[in-house]
């Protein structure tokens, strides 16, 4: 049993109704459960795959669920990065193993389920890439047609490609992120379109997963729960799920939530670096990390309390910083991620640079989309291939043996 409330005011909605901000006071809604009528165990749950609908007793979604197999990614152990920076228990969560190569495929498992649920006949977002991959999948295993609006020449080339292959109406506006919000979130409520940006409080039930596969893949809590942060929906979700884990008695502690942000778009590392009682927006965010380049993030409310009421904090890091752990992730793990997902390590670097980490914390940072996500980036980072003549003399003098 669950109902919408409003974070701000606490008016109370019912499930059916199609809407994404309070109507009484405009502020974001989330998904309320009765928790005293959720029977399940924690054994019940060790028992069933690792996979976002696990947990589909905390899950909005009562019809068959529109699913690709989302969820259920590795948590690696960053054994040789943890000993560069003298953190031994150093894990990323790498949500680029999901369908579409993001954490978005959890919140849209959801999100398009829902669409279906409550019957709506069509499905929209504005994205920076991933969102937009992410949907375009999901609306046509659905079968629900989608639009998606981008930001012109800002957006990285393989998400793009999957927006354009799952069949998406793909619509690039020649102005920033944010403002592709504003216009998307007008068009689908004077038009009954199905809005699936990180404010539908529906879509972000999907993505508390990531934390509760976490859990349970440490065993344990983490310390500090670390993302990066663009539109604050994911480090808000993760939050909200292990407040419920809480509630339930499946936990009895919360991790530090740390936010990680581009130095050229870090209204988030502003508010609380300076104590600002909410966020101001930024004007003209730029990164190298196109997908946390988002300078008015509409879950900065909830991202805000999420970080002030675990002791957590947030961190900017420079293009550099992101692109060298970029580097090394890939280099010394293996692990192949985007620019804003090698964003969360880079700036646990930073901190323990900046003396704020406790060097025993159990750390989770979930690294968010896969490398090939945005092949260009990578490219521009890496020497070319050594082209020679095909014969064995022209190889052996390239290895010089
Ligand atoms: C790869 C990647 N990492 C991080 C983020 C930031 O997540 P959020 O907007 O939920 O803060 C996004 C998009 O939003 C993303 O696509
Ligand atoms: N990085 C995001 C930006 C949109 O965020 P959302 O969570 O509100 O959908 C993207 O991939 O588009």
């Amino acid at each position: 049993m669950y109902r919408l409330s409003c974070i701000h005011c606490g008016a109370e909605y019912a499930p059916g109704e199609i809407i994404y901000t309070c109507p009484k006071c405009g502020h974001l809604l989330t998904v309320e459960y009765d928790l005293n009528t959720i029977s399940v165990t924690r054994d019940e749950w060790d028992r069933r795959p690792l996979s976002v609908w696990r947990y589909r007793e905390l899950l909005p979604v009562t019809i068959k669920p529109v699913s690709l197999q989302e969820g259920g990614t590795p948590l690696y152990h960053l054994e040789r990065l943890g000993e560069e920076l003298g953190l031994p228990h150093l894990y990323a969560k790498h949500e680029g193993m999901n369908p579409t190569g993001s954490f978005k495929d959890r919140g849209m498992t959801v999100g398009v389920s829902m669409a279906l649920q409550l019957g709506m006949k069509s499905v929209a977002c504005a994205s920076t890439g991933n969102t937009s991959a992410s949907l375009a999948a999901y609306a046509a295993k659905g079968g629900v047609p989608a639009v998606v609006l981008l930001p012109a020449g800002k957006v990285a080339l393989g998400k793009v490609a999957q927006a354009l292959m799952h069949g998406a109406k793909v619509i690039a506006i020649r102005d920033n992120f944010d403002r592709a919000l504003e216009l998307v979130r007008e068009l689908c409520i004077k038009h009954g379109i199905y809005l699936l940006n990180s404010v539908n409080p529906y879509r972000l039930e999907g993505q508390k997963t990531i934390a509760f596969e976490a859990v349970d893949q440490l065993g344990d809590v983490p310390d500090r729960f670390v993302l990066p942060v663009g539109n604050a929906g994911n480090i808000s979700a993760a939050y909200k799920g292990l407040r419920e884990l809480e509630g339930l008695g499946f936990i009895d502690r919360l991790p530090m939530m740390t936010g990680i942000q581009a130095a050229g778009s870090q209204p988030v590392v502003q508010a609380v670096r300076g104590s600002l009682p909410e966020v101001v927006p930024q004007t003209n965010p730029e990164t190298v990390a196109t997908a946390i380049r988002i300078g008015a993030p509409v879950n900065a409310e909830k991202a805000l309390t999420a970080i002030r009421a675990t002791g957590g904090t947030a961190a900017a890091v420079t293009d550099e910083e992101i692109l060298s752990m970029q580097r090394d992730l890939a280099r010394k793990e293996g692990i192949g991620v985007e620019p804003a997902s090698a964003a969360s390590v880079a700036g646990i670097k930073k901190l323990v640079e900046e003396g704020a980490i406790d060097r025993d914390e159990r750390i989770v940072c979930v690294v968010t989309g896969h490398l090939l996500k945005d092949p260009e980036t990578v490219i521009k980072q890496c020497p070319s291939p050594i082209e020679i003549e095909a014969t064995e003399q022209a190889l052996l003098s390239v290895l010089h043996l």
